[in-house]
């Protein structure tokens, strides 16, 4: 009998469910879900939202305004405070953003920079970095992005060109999903030994964890499974530290130790 999770295969030592077994996992799987809707909700209510800071708010609401559903693509409130506190703890100075869309994460990471730290931030569009520009500049902190407009691979590769010497404390990656691999090769060069990638949507909404016919769109399926190679590959990697933290869409934190 097919398990829940999608694997074709048992574990050792697991037992085949009968009918009625099956269907009560099933419902039991279904309100785990419900459940995880309901403390993510009542984190946000509780502990983010009244921390966060007015022109994230603005921006947030700007971009739900402008991008409807879209506007869920932005870090989640809990996901942006887990950030700021990390840049901080960190010391970081000089930092990478990879995937800016309105510039949720990006106003965070400005915001939680000292004043003389800088960002460097790269999307493939202007067009929403624009929209929300507005209100990082209403927070005080353009001064401290410096944006390029570029796929994110090229831009790595002309860094890397120019000046191949690790620079950045912090990279937050949140582009295009399949590119990762490619994107973690990079930045094991740009990124100080010490320093910490962040890779972002690591869970894929929980599908990584579930068999592939949970996911009927193609596109999806192809980059839920660029996200699963992704995290076996991180977790083969000697040449990094590793923690996968089950915030907003799952956050995987790389130390590069080498
Ligand atoms: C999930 S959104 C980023 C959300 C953002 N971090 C935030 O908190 O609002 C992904 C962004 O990656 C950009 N993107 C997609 N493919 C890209 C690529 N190949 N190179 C650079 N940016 C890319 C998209 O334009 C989009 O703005």
């Amino acid at each position: 009998m097919k398990k829940n999770r999608g694997e074709e295969e048992m574990d050792e030592g697991e037992e085949e469910l009968d009918e009625g077994e099956e269907e009560q996992s099933v419902n039991g799987y279904r309100r785990q879900k419900s459940r995880v809707a309901d403390f993510r909700s009542y984190i946000l209510e509780t502990t983010a939202y009244p921390r966060e800071h007015e022109q994230l708010k603005k921006l947030r609401e700007a971009t739900v305004h402008k991008y409807g559903n879209l506007s869920e693509i932005g870090v989640p409130v809990d996901e942006g405070l887990f950030l700021s506190m990390l840049i901080k703890m960190m010391n970081a100075k000089n930092t990478l953003e990879l995937g800016v869309f309105t510039g949720y994460s990006l106003l965070t990471t400005a915001l939680a920079l000292p004043e003389d730290g800088r960002v460097t931030a790269i999307d493939i569009d202007k067009e929403a970095y624009e929209m929300g520009l507005e209100f990082i500049k209403n927070a005080g902190v353009d001064h401290k992005i410096n944006f390029i407009q570029s796929d994110s691979l090229q831009a790595l590769d002309k860094m890397l060109s120019e000046n191949p010497k690790p620079e950045f404390d912090f990279a937050f990656v949140d582009a295009d999903k399949p590119d990762y691999a490619n994107i973690h090769e990079r930045l094991m060069k740009l990124v100080k030994v010490g320093g910490i990638i962040a890779f972002d949507n690591t869970l894929w909404s929980g599908f990584v964890a579930e068999g592939e016919e949970s996911m009927p769109d193609p596109h999806m399926r192809v980059y839920r499974k660029a996200l699963m190679d992704l995290n076996k590959q991180l977790a083969s990697d000697p040449r990094i530290e590793l923690s996968q933290v089950s915030i907003g869409d799952g956050v995987t934190l790389c130390r590069r130790l080498v």
